[in-house]
């Protein structure tokens, strides 16, 4: 449905985008982020026309928009960030202005408009003037105007931007039945959305695509490993010892939510001399040795300072709970608690152990209360690919490319 091929666009300060590439099939909703500044909505206008590129080319269903602008043109719909509305208008004029500018036959705009009306909620606010609609109610004229002429291709550039809440919750539902039957690129500063309504996400930073990915694909395309946040029934030691069986397992550690504010979710490596047997002979006293003993692979976190204090209090913790079960409290709700231990298990090669760990745990008793597996999200991953030197882009483009004026 489009390509984008290798696209620059250098303004006079040497900012822009540089050798954007990417292609959209149809149906797809692409949610395109990217900081302040990053270019997109440079690259949405020259997908649109409205911007030549400084070199590179852009195809819609198979038309160059540099050899057939309008037929493309006619190809897509556009949404600007500020929609080019005519406030003096009423809704039904300024509609019946774009179906003439965009050769919506004569014969067939009165149905047409209606139909839009109808679709983008405008129904009863036909005959009411621009400038008097709501900021939600002008997005919908905006997208309106973007969808009247039949477009393939919607390119619509913060969408919900300035919206409230509901009104957001209004357009985004718009968007994805739009999406139902248009090919849609998005540029959206809320993160949430992309995850609510797209199928794949385009990041860009500093003119230049970083990521291109479905969202079920992104943890492990930013190389993250397979992990399991475990609640089990049992104490620590021995649900550890029946987790090390799986042959796919590479890590496992203990989860100390105990740790103080500023400390959360510390990670504590379980000491390997605490033994089961040790514990079943008198909890206290084992718990007590382990503590004094310090014994504990901290991960980075451990390691931070003032960390080695929320380390003792994790362990002193985790003693007090086994001195709990050792003395038959279960039952009560302290001993619910005490006996519940949370791990973080990392899998050898990304292999999803979730099978392997349930009936592990099954076999040996031990229920597992709550299993999550773990993901980086989008927020992660943003921050990750736009936290950037300053500069580096624009020393980049210098090197390789000449500066050109905005066309
Ligand atoms: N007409 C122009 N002349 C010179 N530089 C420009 C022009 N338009 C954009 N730029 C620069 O090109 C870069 C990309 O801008 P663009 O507006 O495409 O970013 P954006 O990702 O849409 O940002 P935002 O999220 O703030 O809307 C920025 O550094 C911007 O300053």
């Amino acid at each position: 449905m489009l390509e984008v091929k290798q696209v620059s666009k250098l303004y006079e300060n040497k900012r822009g985008v540089h050798n954007i590439e990417f292609s959209m099939s149809r149906g797809e909703i692409v949610g395109f982020l990217g900081p302040n500044g990053a270019g997109k909505t440079t690259t949405m206008r020259m997908i649109t026309g409205y911007l030549n590129p400084t070199k590179g080319s852009i195809t819609v269903d198979g038309l160059s928009m540099a050899d057939h602008p309008r037929k493309a043109r006619r190809k897509i719909g556009y949404l600007p960030e500020t929609p080019p509305l005519y406030p003096e208008l009423s809704v039904e004029a300024y509609l019946k202005f774009i179906a003439n500018l965009r050769d919506v036959p004569a014969r067939e705009q009165k149905a047409r408009i209606a139909e839009t009306i109808g679709k983008l909620g405008l129904q009863g606010r036909e005959k009411q003037i621009i400038r008097s609609l709501s900021k939600g109610y002008k997005q919908r004229v905006g997208l309106a105007q973007a969808i009247l002429h039949k477009p393939d291709l919607l390119i619509l550039d913060e969408p919900t931007s300035g919206l409230d809440p509901k009104q957001i919750i209004e357009i985004r539902d718009l968007i994805r039945e739009l999406g139902e039957n248009h090919t849609v690129l998005l540029s959206t500063h809320i993160l949430p959305e992309v995850n609510a309504i797209c199928n794949r996400v385009l990041i860009i930073n500093q003119g230049r695509v970083v990521l291109d990915e479905k969202p079920e694909n992104l943890g492990s395309a930013m190389g993250q490993q397979f992990e399991l946040r475990l609640e089990v029934k049992g104490p620590a030691h021995e649900v550890r010892t029946e987790l090390k069986r799986i042959d796919a397992v590479a890590e496992i550690k203990l989860v100390n939510e105990e740790a103080p504010a500023g400390l959360p979710g510390l990670l504590l490596e379980e000491p390997e001399a605490a033994g089961a047997g040790a514990i079943g002979a008198g909890g206290e006293a084992a718990g007590a040795d382990r503590a004094d003993a310090g014994g504990f692979g901290g991960t980075a976190a451990a390691d931070a300072d003032g960390a080695g204090d929320a380390a003792q209090h994790a362990i002193a913790a985790d003693a007090a709970q086994r001195a709990a079960v050792a003395h038959g409290a279960a039952g009560t709700s302290t001993a619910a608690s005490a006996s519940t231990t949370k791990l973080l298990v990392t899998a050898k090669d990304r292999t999803d152990i979730r099978e392997d760990v349930f009936f592990t745990l099954a076999r040996a008793g031990y229920p597992i209360l709550e299993m999550k597996r773990e993901s980086l999200s989008l927020e992660d991953i943003f921050l990750k690919l736009t936290t950037e030197e300053p500069g580096a882009a624009e020393r980049a483009a210098g090197e390789d490319e000449e500066v050109e004026d905005d066309a």
